[in-house]
Formats: structure tokens, sequence, C-alpha cells
């Protein structure tokens, strides 16, 4: 049975959601589960903006054919070619015989690369800029290229105002009949996840984010229709304003994250006894991390918000503990910049892993290393734990600049 939401008199909500994957994109946890939104516009022609993960693919099609109440289907745009969004391309050009696939040449290509269709003479390409006329309104297509993957666009409703931004502007979370951003709690039930969603599937893009972001600035935009999350048509600026900041990697807060690896509890202790005195100088709201227990998606999340971070570890076999690796990698990967750091090593015969963490910073832009270091030999002792007082002093005094 059909379950669509509409948007406006002429637009409709014909995505779903998927609850039962574990990992999206076979790495990162959705414990909320994930929406794959997609849109139907209903005007002298009919144009379905993308399509939905094969996942939902019974759902999307009753909503489809509900929606068209037996019109046909005359064009399908295909503003993002990531299988999550295009897995009922082939089924809807079964359906409909003259259904129009609408991209940019690189989606073109990418179609022709995952599948095996017949596209002779049902596609039309699309350049920057360039309109469609539905009838009442036109569709005008705007290059995000790197905004996540080269053929991405964004489709402009011009009569509605609607700017349909594939995966900018989208979130991980199911949705819960609640579609649109003023019927929820953002910032208490969804920010975090758009965060984590940002930083790590688009956080790599800044630059190419802040071009999207320059191009459509200037368009009166009403709406905005992600692929993923809710939909926004209230603050819209307060989403802009967010995804500025994050692709320019302004930390969203003065805070101090604390992510700390440790086997015996002894770095553990040093990043504990770190954030108590931290609390002892003022400091509110720290978040401190077990990085072999919280998921590396949701620490690339903290680093995105955090204006400070802390990052405590053992030695390794002579290189840093592998789960502080494997976050320093990912934070590196996708080019977080412009944030304060402190250190804290561990060894217990020779403690290298404070040198190495901070030879991974300075290959990054704009990261700071705040001194002291700190050094333990095997556990926290009175020297270490002046040294820890130290960098709290420190990190506060920071803080306040
Ligand atoms: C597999 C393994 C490799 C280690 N390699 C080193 C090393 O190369 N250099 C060193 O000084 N300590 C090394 N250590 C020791 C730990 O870094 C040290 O005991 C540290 O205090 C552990 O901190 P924790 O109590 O927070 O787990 C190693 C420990 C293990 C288990």
């Amino acid at each position: 049975m059909h379950c669509t939401t509409r948007i406006t008199d002429t637009v409709v909500w014909v995505g779903g959601s998927d609850r039962r994957l574990a990992l999206f994109e076979n790495l990162f946890p959705v414990p909320r589960g994930v929406a794959y939104n997609a849109y139907l516009i209903m005007d002298e022609k009919t144009a379905l903006v993308d399509t939905v993960d094969a996942s939902i693919t019974g759902q999307f099609m009753d909503n489809v054919t509900h929606t068209l109440e037996g019109r046909p289907l005359d064009y399908l745009v295909v503003n993002h070619m990531e299988p999550d969004h295009c897995a009922n391309i082939e089924a809807l050009m079964l359906r409909f015989p003259n259904l129009k696939v609408v991209g940019n040449v690189k989606t073109l290509a990418l179609i022709g690369q995952f599948y095996d269709m017949e596209l002779k003479g049902r596609t039309l390409t699309v350049s920057e800029g360039e309109e469609l006329s539905l009838g009442s309104r036109t569709l005008r297509f705007y290059f995000a290229p790197m905004v996540h993957w080269p053929e991405v666009m964004m489709t402009y409703d011009t009569r509605e105002k609607i700017l349909f931004s594939a995966d900018a502007f989208g979130s991980f979370g199911a949705l819960g009949g609640n579609l649109f951003n003023d019927e929820v709690d953002f910032d208490r039930d969804w920010l975090a996840d758009a965060r984590r969603y940002y930083g790590n599937i688009v956080g790599k893009y800044g630059p190419q984010v802040q071009a999207a972001l320059k191009k459509v600035g200037g368009l009166e935009i009403r709406m905005i229709c992600p692929l993923h999350g809710p939909v926004w048509r209230s603050s819209i600026s307060y989403l802009l304003e967010k995804y500025n900041r994050w692709s320019l990697y302004q930390p969203e807060e003065r805070a101090v994250a604390v992510m700390y690896g440790s086997m015996y509890g002894n770095t553990e202790n040093a990043a504990q006894i770190l954030a108590a005195e931290l609390a002892q100088r003022g400091v509110k709201n720290t978040a401190v991390y077990d990085v072999s227990g919280t998921h590396v998606s949701y620490l690339i999340g903290e680093v995105f918000r955090c204006s400070h971070l802390v990052l405590a570890a053992p030695t390794y076999n002579n290189g840093i503990y592998p789960a502080m690796l494997n976050l320093l990698h990912d934070m590196k990967a996708l080019n977080l910049q412009n944030r304060t750091v402190g250190i804290i090593e561990n060894g217990s015969w020779m403690p290298v892993s404070g040198a190495r963490m901070r030879a991974v910073l300075e290959e990054m832009k704009d990261m700071s290393v705040l001194e002291p270091v700190v050094t333990l030999k095997s556990s926290v002792k009175e020297d270490s734990l002046g040294r820890l007082k130290a960098l709290a002093d420190a990190l506060t005094q920071s803080l306040t600049v």
C-alpha cells in the first residue's frame, strides 16, 4: 500500500525508510535507520526526481503508481547515480515506455557502467544551467561535482522554489511520518546524525560544497529536498549556515572532545583525570570517547563539531594504538582542518605514539598542538599528573581565546 506525503499541491514525496539496514555503505552504523527520498512532480508533464534503494523498491513503486493516478511518467531526473538512489531506473523504464532519463554526460556514463539497460532514444542530456519545461514550471539544473560524486547535480523547481539537493543537506535516520524539519526536534534528534552524515560522506569535499553553496546561494529557496532525512521548509538559513561552517572546516562549538585508546586502563585513567581537571576549571560539556568502543563515524561527527580535541593513545608495536590510528587516518582523509589538539601518549619502554600522532596532525591543515604533550610510562604518576594539569590549563586558556 502506498505511503506518500504531499510536499506542495503538485510535489509528492514518494520515498521510504529502511530500519533493517545495519551499515550504510556497509560501513556506517545506522541504528536509527535511513530514509531514501524521491519526489514526484505532477505538472502537464510528470517528473520523478531520483529513485530509491533496492531495499524499499516495493514501497516506492506503490507510491509512484498511486501518485500518478494512471498518468504516464514522462521524466526521471537523476541527480545522483549512487545505487542507493538508482536501483529502480530500469524498472521504471520498463513500466513507462516513453519515460526519458534526464542527467548530465557523467550521469549517463555511470548508468551504463552500473547497469545493462537499453538507453538509446530514452535519455535527455542536460548541461549546467539548462532548463526543462514541465508545463507550468521549469526545472533548472545546477551541477555540484564531488558533492559526493562527480555527476551530482541539484535540480531547482522555478515555480515552487524547491531545491532538490541530492545528497547535500541529508542525514542518517529513518523518517517516522514527520517528513518536515519543523515537525521534528532537529537539534535534539537529528543534528548529530546530520553532522555525522556530512562529516563522513561529504566532509572531504569542503571546497566543492562551498562552490555549490555559492551557485545556489542567490536562489530564492522555499524548500530543500535532500535524498536522505527531513525535508526543509523552514529555517533554511540555519541549514545553509551549518553547511557553510562544516565545509569551511570551522568548528561548530568551542568545546573539548577527549578521545582515548587504552588496553589496560592507564591511558583511560589519564583521559578521565584530564576531563575532571577541565571541569574544575569551569569547562563544560566535555565529551569523552573510548576509540575502541565508539564507531569511528561518530568520532568524525564529533571532530567536526568541537574546536578542541585531546587524543590519548598507547604506543603499539612502535606505532599508534590501531583504533586511534584509524581515527587519525579518517580525520586526515576527510580533510579535517583548523583544530587545537592536546596529546597524551603512553608506552612501557619507548613511548612514541605522541610523536607519531603529532606527525599525522602536521600533515593536516591548521592543526595546532598544545603544550605540554603528556607522556605516561605505563601509568599516571606524580610527574605526569602535573603535566596533565598543565595541559588542562593550556586547553582552558585556549578555549577562552
Ligand atoms: C602488542 C603491544 C605492543 C606494544 N608496543 C609497545 C611499544 O612499541 N613501545 C612501548 O613503549 N610500549 C608498547 N606497548 C606497551 C603499552 O603501550 C603500554 O603498556 C601502555 O602503558 C598501555 O596503556 P594502557 O594501560 O592504557 O593500555 C605495547 C603493548 C602491547 C600489548
